[in-house]
């Protein structure tokens, strides 16, 4: 990979489902450190997209270029090798093991004694310790079952584990649908640590008042393709709902929205 070339580029991706046209071909890209928000209405396509980055899906066509080689993942766990890896709250930890075990399923430190692997629960305790240390994460103890810990606990420990072992991008998907106000906020905190260490992100989510707190970028996407891609800075709330429900806010200015009776456009609205 060169400097200056994306983490990921995505060109011209299209998904078909039977005779559902998903994605209609979708050009992205994200860099190294960048934190891009992916927005879009219901049923626009994003879900599909991440789906596709993280090797849930084969896309129907296009190409995947990641770290400047053009790849293909069969699989979520191929594309967890590569260090694409989605966050999804609750999902990918187990709630009846501790934080440790979490942090370490399947790549636990053991040592031989007698020809017998035995745990190394010191050992891996440390680890835990430092990486939630250096993230700046609390934890009360690192010997409690997951099920004990709040959603934004859950969610550190799962990017602090992503962080750890070498993650390179991450998807997180409506990451504060459960979480409180504070727990937002830390998780917002989070997002812009990991991604100051080089770690390329990408957040979908509804709240456009998160998308501009937490992202570098936007990206819209409308009815499978892509409707705006644009700097956080050189935009507003009002142009992005105005993306996402398709121009149809041409009056929306910032004092207003001209009595736009749009049902995406008041439900955007309601969530500014
Ligand atoms: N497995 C599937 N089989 C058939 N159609 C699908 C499948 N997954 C998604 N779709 C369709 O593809 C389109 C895009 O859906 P997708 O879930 O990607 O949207 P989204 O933007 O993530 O929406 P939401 O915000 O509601 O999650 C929709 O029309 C949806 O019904």
């Amino acid at each position: 990979m060169t400097d200056g070339e994306p983490l990921l580029k995505l060109e011209r991706i299209k998904k078909h489902f039977g005779a559902i046209e998903a994605l209609r071909g979708v050009d992205m890209t994200v860099s190294r450190g960048e934190v891009v928000a992916l927005l879009g209405d219901n049923g626009a396509g994003k879900s599909t997209l991440v789906k596709i980055i993280a090797g849930t899906y084969p896309p129907s066509s296009g190409r995947l270029m990641f770290e400047g080689e053009e790849r293909y993942f069969a699989s979520p766990k191929e594309a967890k090798a590569a260090g694409i890896e989605t966050v999804y709250q609750d999902l990918s930890l187990c709630t009846n093991a501790d934080v440790v075990a979490n942090f370490f399923m399947g790549r636990e430190i053991t040592k031989r004694y007698l020809g017998i692997p035995v745990l190394q629960e010191r050992e891996m305790e440390k680890v835990v310790a430092e990486a939630m240390r250096n993230a700046g994460t609390k934890i009360p103890s690192l010997r409690v079952n997951v099920e004990n810990l709040s959603g934004g606990q859950r969610q550190a420990i799962e990017l602090n584990r992503f962080v750890h072992w070498g993650g390179k991008l991450v998807v997180l998907d409506e990451p504060f649908a459960a979480l409180g106000v504070e727990q937002t906020r830390r998780g917002l905190e989070m997002i812009r640590r990991v991604a100051a260490g080089g770690i390329g992100v990408i957040v979908i989510t509804h709240i456009m008042e998160q998308a501009f707190q937490v992202a570098d970028r936007l990206v819209v996407i409308r009815q499978g393709a892509v409707a705006g891609d644009l700097k956080r800075e050189e935009t507003t709330p009002e142009k992005v709902i105005d993306l996402i429900t398709g121009g149809t806010l041409s009056d929306a200015g910032t004092d207003g929205d001209g009595g736009n009776s749009d049902p995406a456009y008041q439900r955007e609205k309601t969530r500014l």
